[in-house]
């Protein structure tokens, strides 16, 4: 089976050389995930080639950068001739357009003695006395012919890809991931601008967070174009009883600064340029915007919270979508750490508790446990 690939259509915007990465990036990104078959890029598109009852095919409208692809029929090496490319369209179409109302599509790269116009006037004439008629503006069905060069290819399916980024081309951000419905969907907006995630979490409820988590990751691996996840699970059980040496109102942000402070010691280590949150701006009483700057105050990364223009109703249909929201909401309650906050906490404060706290933040990470997804 003969696939036609097309990359998102800011891919065809970058320089020549950020293009030709970028399309390579995507087409190693694809096998891995085909683990079969040959792949090749040609003017602006990649071509698959696999075996026909290869399943993993379907696993292409989650790999990011790419728009859409379609399975294709082709001849080759048809001399220019019309008539070729109009009896190679009546043996692939005539079936799919039996009994509808039809509409051919051509597009042309290349000199030829017809032009894309004549393509679709003569095909859709030979395929007519199959058809209920022929209706431009709004078929039933449409067939497609490509003709790139030499090579004329015939399809009438065209599948949506998740358009953004290849994983890979943006380099690593550690994402604080609750396992709640907001960090999956952080995750998700980070790997779709090209990012490998390295995942941190803070088990705050055992072994059935840990599930949980693992189950949400094993959700994500599937649009992460075939690269490993690598998770850290810190015990945020030790972190909390710590905590409680400080006045209760600093404490869901002092937790939040604990964590930001350990995702920094793991850019550091994952050669990471950046901490991904799921915070969005005022949703609960920690992300008001004096918590937030006081949370990040002295981080030396960049901080990225794909979500903070969402409201929660966009959050949950994109979790929906990602298919990670069934698992989100089965979390218990007691991961939620953010329902007590002071929605203005002092910044002195959070800096002085921090002191007196003394939490060795390289041992925190070096106690956690390591899982590759
Ligand atoms: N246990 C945790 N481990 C790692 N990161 C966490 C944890 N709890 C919270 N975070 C980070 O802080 C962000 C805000 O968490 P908070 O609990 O305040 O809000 P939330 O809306 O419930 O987020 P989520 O739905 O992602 O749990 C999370 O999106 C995540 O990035």
């Amino acid at each position: 089976m003969l696939i036609i690939i097309r990359p998102s259509g800011e891919i065809a915007l970058k320089s020549p050389r950020s293009r030709r990465n970028f399309e390579h990036t995507l087409a190693n990104n694809i096998r891995s995930i085909i683990k079969e078959g040959k792949i090749w890029r040609s003017q602006g598109v990649l071509f698959l080639e696999v075996n026909d009852n290869n399943k993993n095919i379907e696993e292409l409208s989650k790999v990011f950068g790419i728009a859409s692809f379609s399975p294709v029929m082709s001849i080759k090496s048809y001399n220019n001739n019309l008539e070729d490319i109009i009896n190679k369209a009546k043996e692939v179409f005539a079936e799919i357009v039996k009994g509808k109302i039809f509409s051919v599509r051509a597009k042309r790269i290349g000199s030829h003695n017809f032009t894309s116009l004549d393509v679709q006037r003569k095909v859709g004439e030979a395929l007519y006395p199959f058809s209920r008629g022929v209706n431009l503006e709004n078929p039933e069905v449409e067939v497609f012919i490509e003709i790139r060069n030499d090579v004329a290819y015939f399809y009438y399916k065209i599948i949506k890809g998740p358009r953004g980024l290849p994983v890979g081309v943006a380099g690593k951000t550690v994402v604080l991931f609750s396992g709640g419905i907001d960090s999956p969907v952080a995750t998700w907006m980070m790997m779709k601008r090209g990012s490998i995630p390295v995942i941190l979490n803070f088990n705050l409820g055992g072994s059935v967070h840990r599930k949980f988590v693992l189950e949400e990751l094993s959700v994500l691996r599937k649009w992460s174009g075939g690269h490993k996840l690598k998770l850290f699970i810190v015990n945020g059980t030790d972190v909390l009883i710590k905590l409680s040496q400080i006045e209760k109102r600093n404490r869901v942000v002092m937790l939040k600064r604990v964590m930001y402070k350990v995702a920094e010691r793991l850019c550091d280590k994952a050669n990471a340029k950046s901490i991904t949150t799921g915070e969005s701006l005022s949703q609960v009483s920690s992300q008001t915007m004096t918590n937030l700057y006081v949370t990040e105050y002295g981080i030396k990364y960049p901080i990225f919270r794909p979500l903070i223009g969402f409201d929660k109703e966009e959050i949950v249909e994109l979790a929906r979508k990602i298919g990670t929201y069934e698992y989100s909401i089965k979390l218990p309650e007691y991961c939620a750490i953010s329902t007590k906050a002071r929605t203005s906490v002092e910044l002195d404060e959070v800096l002085k508790d921090e002191k007196n706290l003394n939490i060795d933040y390289e041992k925190v990470l070096e106690n956690s446990e390591v899982i590759e997804i």
